[in-house]
């Protein structure tokens, strides 16, 4: 896989996915009682990925870019003039479309998981590791603890999808999933 840039260095190509994710992100917040930035989160996976030892520049610019599309007035065509078609492809296959049910798109994360590149599936387990880590922090507003747990089943299926990909991230996922008492 390539690790060039689409215009600029790398550093200069992961500051510009930084900028467009928050302004995109700019008046969202996450659902955690402090109201935390949202913006906080897809550069919180995009450091899991650096702990885990990911250097590859078109993964950590898509784990930055991964809700701009689902979440935002982001277009999958706007990604790939701006960031490259290797980039907008990884963000696509992270992305669930919002047009079907709650509960069609949690399926479909499960049943699309193991056919997901390598690439996808390194952001995949550091979205789910992120907002895991968040939820055994803070319960998100509304949420009751069946609803948490529920969460914790499901991520762990899809995590299962995920798995041979980074001995670092699954760890760290296993140890959350251990805490709860979640089979794996
Ligand atoms: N744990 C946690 N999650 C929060 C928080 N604020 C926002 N979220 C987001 O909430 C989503 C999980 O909530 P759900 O009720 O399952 O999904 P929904 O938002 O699509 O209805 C995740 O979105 P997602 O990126 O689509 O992830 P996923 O559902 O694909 O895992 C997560 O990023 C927070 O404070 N804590």
């Amino acid at each position: 896989m390539s690790t060039i840039s689409h215009n600029g260095t790398p550093l200069a190509e992961i500051i510009k996915c930084v900028n467009f994710a928050a302004v995109k992100h700019k008046n969202q917040r996450r659902k955690d009682p402090e109201q935390t930035p949202y913006i906080n989160h897809p550069i919180g996976v995009a450091f899991l990925l650096v702990e885990g030892g990911i250097d590859n520049l078109a993964v950590l610019q898509a784990a930055v870019l991964h809700d701009t599309v689902e979440d935002t007035h982001t277009s999958n065509e706007e990604l790939v003039r701006e960031f490259g078609p290797e980039v907008a492809g990884i963000v696509a296959e992270v992305t669930d479309n919002k047009s079907l049910s709650k509960e069609e798109r949690k399926r479909l994360q499960i049943v699309k998981a193991p056919l997901a590149s390598q690439e996808a599936k390194l952001v995949k387990l550091a979205d789910k590791l992120y907002n895991l880590r968040d939820l055994d922090r803070a319960t998100p507003f509304g949420w009751t603890p069946n609803r948490v747990n529920e969460y914790f089943h499901w991520a762990a299926k899809v995590v299962a999808g995920c798995r041979g990909t980074n001995d670092f991230l699954e760890k760290e996922l296993d140890k959350l999933f251990a805490k709860r008492k979640v089979a794996i």
